[in-house]
């Protein structure tokens, strides 16, 4: 265990000490980190990777990818400047080959508290002893309907709920708990899948959780009208099976926590878009080829794999690019998505790109 990162009220700017984690330009720490280990998919959910825009395959290119030496020493990298939770995501992190074998690697690194997984699940039935065995503690799969027309719909005509049940049920005899299962509500799509949703996992120990649908990357044809407001939902949900609120996790935590009165156990709400939470955003993000990005609709990645594959290229200069990186940070695109949509701001990185 490593000892408590000091929080410090002001940005330390450029000559701060290198043992004080560094806190971006509104006094956020870096406390959390998506890595992305692979940017392909078997799924095209039309939110976030539609099939008309991606009908090949063979998008991915191997070469470009971080190898586990890099991804490795780059998490190690991340540990000084106040990382405490990795959280692995694609593309389709599943299609990654040797995955259990990374997880082993990042399961070891001291200073890592928390260590989790984001899939679709339609491959976890086959990986998920493996995954625990390496040292994986949490697991999220996303899932946004049980009906089988809709599943195999939002997954753009290539999954099957039946596969993904299948992974959950081998996840929980793999000794996975709480498995947080989100789903992205969208207006007029799914919005009558979040009671059979609840239904099914009430009582299950599991966590369903509903996302607002965002206007993530560019293709998406993201509508305003087709997003449903967690407070909407909530009050759908409370007249079924009244809610009592439950006091945040950790500082920054993604989702409003609720649990049912009748103790059938825990559900969750994230609200980017009606109630963002850009504020205590410790949030960075690395994607399959090594490329920082400081937030979810950031528009460019910043290059480190270059100093990553450069022979001279040390742990030290890696942290420090690192670090210089975070303390320019200023996102907020939660906080200011009308007037940057009413610019004609819309240049994003593609949500598989970086995992969400
Ligand atoms: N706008 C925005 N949305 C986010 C951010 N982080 C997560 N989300 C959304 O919330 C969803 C759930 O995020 P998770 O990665 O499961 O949340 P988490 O807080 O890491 O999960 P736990 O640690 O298990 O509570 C993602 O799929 C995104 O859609 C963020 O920084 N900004
Ligand atoms: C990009 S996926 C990557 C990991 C894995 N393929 C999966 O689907 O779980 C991570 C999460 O992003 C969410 N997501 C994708 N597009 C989204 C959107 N437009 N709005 C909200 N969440 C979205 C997905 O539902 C999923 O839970
Ligand atoms: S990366 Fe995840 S959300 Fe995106 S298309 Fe694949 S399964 Fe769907
Ligand atoms: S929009 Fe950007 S800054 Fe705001 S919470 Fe999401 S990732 Fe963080």
């Amino acid at each position: 265990m490593t000892t408590a990162i000091p929080l410090r009220l002001l940005h330390p700017g450029p000559s701060a000490p290198a043992d004080v984690p560094p806190l971006d330009r509104l006094g956020r720490p870096l406390r959390d980190l998506r890595l992305s280990v692979i940017e392909t998919c078997n799924f095209r959910c039309p939110y976030c990777m539609p099939e008309d825009e991606y009908p090949r395959d063979d998008i991915g290119d191997s070469a470009s990818r971080l190898s586990f030496d890099e991804i490795e020493r780059l998490v190690r990298a991340f540990v000084p400047l106040g990382l405490r939770k990795l959280r692995l995501t694609g593309g389709e992190p599943l299609l990654r080959k040797r995955l259990p074998q990374l997880v082993e690697r990042l399961a070891r690194i001291d200073g890592i508290d928390d260590l989790a997984l984001t899939t679709n699940g339609s491959l976890l039935a086959r990986h998920a002893r493996a995954l625990r065995d390496a040292g994986l503690r949490r697991l999220t799969v996303s899932l946004d309907t049980l009906d089988p027309a809709r599943f195999a719909q939002l997954s753009g005509g290539r999954g099957d709920i039946g596969a993904v049940l299948d992974g959950i049920e081998a996840a929980q005899a793999a000794g996975f708990a709480a498995i947080k299962l989100n789903c992205v509500v969208q207006r007029g799509v799914n919005e009558d899948d979040v009671l059979p949703l609840l239904e099914r996992f009430r009582g299950s120990g599991h966590i369903v959780r509903f996302i607002e649908y965002m206007d993530v990357g560019t293709c998406n044809g993201w509508r305003a009208e087709r997003v449903l407001p967690s407070r909407e939902l909530h009050a759908r949900i409370h007249a079924r099976w009244p809610l009592e609120a439950l006091q945040p996790g950790y500082r920054g935590e993604v989702a409003e926590r609720y649990r049912y009165a009748d103790g059938a156990g825990e559900l969750g709400f994230v609200s980017s878009v009606s109630a963002p939470f850009c504020g205590d955003c410790h949030r960075a993000r690395v994607s399959a080829d090594g490329k920082l990005f400081t937030c979810l609709f950031a528009g460019d990645g910043h290059d480190l794999r270059t100093l990553l594959r450069t022979p001279a290229g040390d742990d030290a200069a890696l942290g420090e690019r690192i670090a210089g990186l975070w303390t320019q940070r200023t996102d907020r695109y939660s906080e200011v998505r009308q007037a940057q949509r009413d610019a004609g701001i819309t240049r994003h990185v593609e949500m598989y790109a970086i995992g969400g």
